[in-house]
């Protein structure tokens, strides 16, 4: 990697900011939806009320000596960020503790009867269960007839703008009125798509004897993993993969990103619709029974940490994969360092730590950016829109090989 001068990490100390409003008003409303979720009892919503306190003026406080993962987390950085502001922090870091502090608050952890209670569960299911599914899911029908490179290049942008269905951005982003996602089997460019590397994308996972292993970090359950699922079955389906990995958050995390349970809401909800989407249910069923679909998860998942600091058995995992797809937000600010590039900073230079090929499919819904051609940059600044960062009505993909 070429020096690439370094970049400052993100952090929520400027009011005004987006990640400062993430701070101060998401995270409250997160905690206000979760409240209304379920019917805790007395303890868990003064639990909730203290930890309110704590992230919108108060200061970081250590987990419970009796906490499973405490170990992990002074490692992460917690023996250091105790009795500092949330704002002072890095970014990432007082985000990831957050929703770690949040399960804390409602007895995710602890044994007892709220163990392993997800408190997101009802708006992932009321989303996978919506009508906007249900149209997503019958627009698989008129696929069906499509030539394969059309088909391929839909199910591909299905995977990438199904990354607005990030209900922890819907809690606090008013919608983008008429903004959809691309039609179904259109070859031009999709409108928002700001870096566009389908070409490496498809280069590194060809039609072959020989195929290899494809690993896709998840991000969102609902209506973004569903067309992840579709992707991937249609990679094994054409040999594009010989296997595929999906990794999953080990617990709930920023509201809506996968767990293991999602992914069976998910394939269920495929193999129980009408039409051509069933047939992808049940091959999708038949994978993960035969092993050409595994589930994985990992600590690190949910780690205030970037891509770089991976431990060695997910980096050798990755390195030996014939491509690695990270979706989302958050996992291109993890993959970048979670630091302010100058946009047109090369995505291979920012992304050279990383052991094997990398995709990023990704709406842009925070201020980090890189890879960006200086006429698009000039172009996005140009046009008025001011929140093209945060907006989520832009996205990218992004290869390095
Ligand atoms: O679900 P995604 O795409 O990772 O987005 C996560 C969102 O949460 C944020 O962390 C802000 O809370 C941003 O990264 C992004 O807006």
């Amino acid at each position: 990697m070429s020096a690439t001068p370094s970049a400052p990490v993100l952090r929520a100390d400027e009011p005004g900011s987006f990640p400062h409003s993430v701070l101060a008003e998401r995270h409250p409303a997160v905690i206000r939806q979760v409240r209304e979720a379920f019917p805790y009892g007395p303890a868990q919503r003064r639990a909730l009320d203290a930890l309110l306190d704590s992230c919108t003026k108060g200061v970081i406080e250590d987990l419970p000596a009796d906490a499973p993962d405490r170990d992990r987390w002074h490692a992460w950085g917690l023996e250091q960020y105790t009795g500092r502001s949330w704002f002072e922090v890095p970014w990432l870091w007082s985000e990831s503790y957050f929703y770690r502090r949040l399960l804390e608050a409602v007895g995710y952890f602890a044994p007892g009867p709220w163990q392993g209670i997800d408190p997101f569960r009802p708006s992932k299911l009321a989303e996978l269960d919506s009508p906007e599914t249900d149209e997503e899911l019958a627009a698989l029908d008129a696929l069906e007839n499509e030539p394969a490179p059309e088909r391929a290049a839909a199910l591909l942008h299905g995977s990438l703008w199904g990354n607005r269905a990030d209900l922890g951005f819907r809690l606090s982003a008013q919608s983008t009125p008429g903004q959809s996602t691309p039609a179904q089997g259109t070859a031009r460019p999709a409108p928002g798509l700001v870096a566009d590397d389908s070409a490496a994308f498809w280069s590194l996972l060809p039609p072959s004897s020989r195929a290899g292993t494809l690993c896709l970090v998840a991000d969102n359950a609902g209506r973004e993993l569903v067309p992840d699922l579709l992707l991937i079955d249609h990679l094994l389906a054409h040999g594009r993969v010989e296997r595929a990995v999906v990794h999953v958050k080990p617990y709930p995390y920023y509201v809506s990103d996968a767990t293991t349970a999602d992914v069976v809401d998910a394939v269920r909800r495929l193999a129980g619709a009408p039409g051509a989407a069933a047939g992808h249910g049940r091959r999708l069923w038949a994978a993960m029974s035969d092993g050409r679909l595994e589930i994985r998860t990992h600590p690190f998942f949910c780690a205030p940490l970037p891509y770089a600091a991976m431990p060695d058995d997910l980096r050798e995992e990755f390195a030996a994969a014939a491509l690695t797809v990270l979706k989302g937000d958050l996992n291109y600010r993890r993959l970048v360092g979670d630091r302010l590039w100058p946009p047109t900073t090369p995505f291979a230079d920012v992304t050279a730590h990383f052991p094997g090929p990398v995709a990023a499919l990704r709406t842009l819904k925070s201020d980090v950016i890189t890879g960006l051609d200086a006429t698009v940059q000039a172009a996005l600044d140009a046009s008025g829109d001011g929140r093209w960062r945060i907006s989520g009505t832009h996205a990218l993909i992004q290869v390095r090989t």
